[in-house]
């Protein structure tokens, strides 16, 4: 019997659940597209409603279905892509999250991560997970959930509490509550994973004091883990894909070989390099990640993580109504025709690769009487290109080879400008692909290839089209105006919230 002819991606992002039907040709058939509330309840916190994230990604599901006049039934399997760390924990009985979700840019547990920096205890994390000891990941969040809502300890060592990153949440509840699994890529973000053996790290689980109960069972990112609840999309459809996000447009971008480097443009910019088959240990402040495990073959990346990218646009629009939407940021920035002497550091929710610095807030240097909406409009857009920079570098010192070619996707690369801006910061050509839903995409092939909707990764490699290069342009002054901006990183580090600094951020 043949398979039916369409595959569903589940994209859970940190702003918008998204799902997107592909054909067999890679082409997408439809998308639906909703976001949900973000709440900032004290500065430096960021949560999510669980609830409001599973219903908005099952309304988007069966709209997706609907809006291509397909049935579930003519779904082969479903892929699963997400916004990592993100931390849920639920009542495996009621299926009801005891709290909201702690997000990835949530900085509440900065101190305690600066503690255990200071017990020493860096090191071993870091060869254990390919991490470093930050806020950002989900162990610390995981621990403060179990350490303040009330009984959540007691009943987590009774087993009748389940953690998730966003993933497994999305799994659990596909599943009527049946299936509790993540993948290694997402399980590679918790600080509690071990990269080499691939499994959860006792020593780790005591050290955060995480009880074992709690952990989803850790699966390939290519597999079927579960069927659909027949109650929640009328028919039985296979999931088997899942992926972090970034990961996923990794795949998506077919970055298959060693070398070869992608960066996603949404709420933050994640820069992937593929290191192969084995984990390589950065020396300049990046990480080391699981890209994906197909089968047997694990395979691993250095990620440069940056926290606030598109986001610094939302910041434009929301926080100062600047601009209308999103889209109208690169219209004002070409108003001008550079920053004016403006620089902006979106530290919003700290600073993460290569500063990693959590008490870091977002400073804006250069202002004068002078200054219009598109400087400021001009110097948000450069600050995603600078970070961006700043990442390649450390990835071409890891890699010990220049950078010639970085493959990009998500939302923001819709803007011609800022793509200019980077190639021109990078000195290196910008390629941007046909088809922008890199992320939702790989979620699709590793589901597509557990089922044998594509036959191999030969096939997938056919799939990916350049749609535009930008080439970098020398500027009479590039020196100058790069040079600046590592003038505003150095005021921004030196204005930090808790004085003193356990030690220099910018030196580990
Ligand atoms: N034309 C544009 N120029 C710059 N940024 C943009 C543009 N269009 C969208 N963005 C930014 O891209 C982000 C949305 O991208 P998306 O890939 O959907 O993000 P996420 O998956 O994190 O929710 C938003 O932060 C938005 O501000
Ligand atoms: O939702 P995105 O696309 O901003 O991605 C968030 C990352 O997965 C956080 O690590």
């Amino acid at each position: 019997m043949s398979l039916p002819p369409y595959i569903l991606s589940l994209d859970q992002g940190t702003t918008s659940s998204r799902a997107l039907v592909f054909d067999r040709a890679g082409k997408i058939i439809s998308v639906a597209q909703r976001e949900f509330t973000q709440y900032y309840p004290q500065p430096g916190w960021v949560e999510h409603d669980a609830m409001e994230i599973w219903s908005t990604q099952a309304a988007v599901a069966a709209e997706a279905i609907l809006q291509a006049s397909l049935h579930p039934h003519d779904i082969a399997a479903i892929g699963i892509t997400n916004q990592r760390e993100t931390t849920i924990v639920w009542d495996r009985t009621s299926g009801q999250p005891i709290c909201p979700a702690i997000v990835w840019q949530d900085r509440r547990t900065a101190t305690f991560c600066d503690e255990l920096r200071l017990q020493g205890l860096e090191p071993l994390i870091r060869e254990k997970t390919g991490l470093l000891i930050d806020a950002y990941f989900s162990a610390t969040k995981l621990r403060w959930i179990l350490n303040h809502v009330s009984g959540a300890r007691d009943k987590a060592e009774k087993g009748q509490l389940a953690f998730g990153t966003v993933d497994s949440w999305l799994v659990w509840n596909l599943t009527g509550g049946e299936v509790h699994v993540t993948d290694v890529t997402n399980a590679s973000r918790t600080l509690l994973f071990n990269i080499h053996t691939l499994q959860w790290d006792e020593e780790l689980l005591q050290l955060f004091d995480i009880p074992y109960s709690v952990l989803p069972q850790v699966r390939s990112s290519s597999e079927v883990y579960g069927h659909t609840a027949g109650r929640i999309l009328s028919h039985r459809i296979p999931i088997a894909g899942i992926a972090g996000d970034q990961q996923a447009a990794l795949f998506g971008q077919q970055c298959t070989r060693v070398g070869m480097v992608k960066s996603t443009y949404g709420t933050g910019c994640f820069m992937l390099m593929n290191t192969g088959g084995k984990p390589v240990a950065s020396q300049n402040n990046l990480v080391t990640t699981v890209a994906w495990q197909i089968g047997a073959e694990v395979n691993y990346a250095l990620e440069g993580s940056i926290f606030i990218g598109g986001a610094v646009v939302q910041w434009l629009r929301d926080g100062l109504g600047l601009i209308a939407t999103a889209a109208d940021v690169e219209t004002l920035a070409a108003k001008v025709p550079d920053n004016g002497g403006v620089y902006l550091v979106p530290a919003f929710a700290g600073l993460g690769a290569p500063h990693w610095n959590g008490h870091a807030r977002g400073t804006m240097v250069g202002i004068t009487r002078g200054t219009s909406a598109g400087h400021l409009a001009r110097a948000a857009l450069e600050s995603i290109a600078f970070q961006t920079g700043d990442v390649l570098r450390c990835m071409e010192a890891d890699a010990g080879a220049a950078i010639s070619e970085l493959r990009v996707d998500g939302g923001a690369t819709a803007d011609d400008l800022l793509m200019q801006i980077q190639a021109d910061v990078l000195g290196a050509k910008v390629v941007r692909p046909q088809i922008l839903e890199t992320t939702a995409m790989g979620a699709a092939f590793l589901a597509g290839l557990a089922v044998g909707f594509w036959k191999n990764r030969t096939e997938l490699e056919q799939l990916w089209q350049e749609e535009r290069s930008f080439d970098p342009v020398l500027h009479s002054n590039g020196d100058a105006w790069q040079r600046g901006w590592q003038r505003a990183v150095k005021a921004c580090l030196a204005w930090t919230e808790t004085e003193p600094q356990p030690e220099p951020a910018n030196i580990r």
